[in-house]
């Protein structure tokens, strides 16, 4: 891939480097690093470099709907933000650059419990929903009272991560002596967890000494009850690959589950995301629905990952590098590129609907993904 030098980019990974040029050195690093040899970052990507696309003909793509809905809202194509720490790295509105740039293509943004905004403040600028994005706080109490804020705010799920015991060895954090410069805050956490943040040590991440801290990591199914007991808005499962997991959380009756290796960040060596799905979609049976992130960067990424079962994905990094590069309009030109690619590959793929996108699309992958086991959003489809 290469960067345009002129003019407006074509694509979503030449917002890559136009980021970099605008960043410190240890925040691109911070951004685009993995875990360990980050073999599981290169391998979200080749998955979807490898399964590849039976277009059908003859079927009319006049018009190609991308329109959906996300946990029952709206949404205008099957995309999201993936929540990410302290937006403010990357431009200085933080997360409110992202809600409001989410919410004029009408898709949900996942804010983080480290959000670098009020939820206040963040709510205020949201013109589409709004999630927030939960660690299992050693500091149950605080943990509660940041549930219920979100909740008064009007947030409209809460996303649970499950892939984060502890914060995976990501090389590059340490080898930049990675730390949050003064300004930036996590506001939400009343100045309560926010230790190390700051403190620059040479050979290791400040956030990563932060979250052994702060992040519990005895979380197990039973405390799920604990959550249920606290909040009325939906709860989705962030990090699950596992088929027995997803059984067992659709057996608890979780409300959608996002199947994600956190972008390569945690286990290095954990599956690519479009090689999990399948197997989640099956044990999942459309009980609720799944969504993914992990390696999205085009159209036809999304394409795959909807006829591979998922009702929508998540995008990460390549909305930072559009914040970073762009500030609010650079994010959102990230995510209406994203949309139009997917329209434009659904008229190439003769899939005038979403609903089209069905596992016998995939070529050489379709035997291995799941029958016609997609989540009915209809009233009927809902429990
Ligand atoms: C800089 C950065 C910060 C992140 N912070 C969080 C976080 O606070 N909570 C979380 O659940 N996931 C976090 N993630 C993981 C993302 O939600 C998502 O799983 C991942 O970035 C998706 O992969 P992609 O970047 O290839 O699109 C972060 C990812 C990045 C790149
Ligand atoms: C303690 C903040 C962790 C952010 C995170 O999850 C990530 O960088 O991947």
């Amino acid at each position: 891939m290469t960067a345009t030098t002129v003019g407006r980019p074509l694509t979503i990974e030449e917002y890559a480097p136009l980021a970099r040029a605008r960043l410190p050195e240890a925040t691109w690093h911070y951004f685009e690093g993995g875990a360990g040899t980050e073999s599981t970052v290169e391998a979200n990507r080749a998955a979807f470099r490898r399964v590849r696309i039976r277009p059908r003909v003859l079927s009319d793509v006049s018009h190609c709907d991308t329109s959906t809905t996300i946990l029952g809202e709206p949404a205008s194509a099957p995309l999201g933000v993936a929540p990410m720490a302290y937006h403010e790295l990357a431009c200085e509105e933080g997360e409110v650059a992202t809600v409001r740039a989410a919410g004029e293509l009408r898709v949900p943004t996942v804010v983080g419990i480290f959000a670098s905004r009020s939820f206040e403040r963040i709510a205020e600028h949201a013109t589409g929903p709004v999630w927030l994005q939960l660690y299992w706080l050693h500091r149950r109490g605080v943990l509660e009272r940041v549930v219920r804020r979100a909740e008064d705010a009007g947030f409209r799920a809460l996303v649970l991560t499950v892939d984060t015991p502890r914060l995976g060895r990501r090389l590059r954090e340490a080898r930049h002596g990675f730390h949050l410069p003064p300004h930036i805050t996590a506001p939400n956490l009343d100045g309560e967890v926010t230790g190390f943040l700051h403190e620059h040590e040479d050979g290791s991440s400040a956030l990563s000494r932060h979250a052994d801290a702060f992040i519990d990591p005895s979380l197990n199914w039973s405390d799920l009850d604990w959550l249920r007991s606290r909040t009325r808005l939906p709860i989705v499962l962030k990090g699950v690959l596992s088929a027995a997991d997803a059984a067992r959380a659709a057996d608890l009756g979780v409300d959608a589950l996002i199947v994600s290796n956190h972008g390569g960040r945690q286990l290095d060596g954990a599956s690519a995301t479009l090689d999990a799905l399948p197997d989640v979609v099956r044990a999942v049976a459309g009980r609720c629905p799944v969504f993914l992130d992990g390696g999205v960067r085009g159209g036809t990424d999304v394409l795959k990952a909807l006829a591979a079962g998922a009702r929508a994905v998540f995008v990460g990094r390549p909305v930072l590098w559009g914040l970073a590069a762009a500030g609010e309009a650079g994010a959102r030109d990230v995510l209406t590129l994203l949309r139009d690619e997917l329209e434009d590959a659904m008229a190439l793929a003769g899939c005038p609907s979403l609903d089209s996108l069905t596992p016998d699309l995939l070529d050489r992958g379709a035997a291995a993904v799941a029958p016609a086991a997609s989540y009915d959003e209809s009233p009927e489809g809902r429990r």
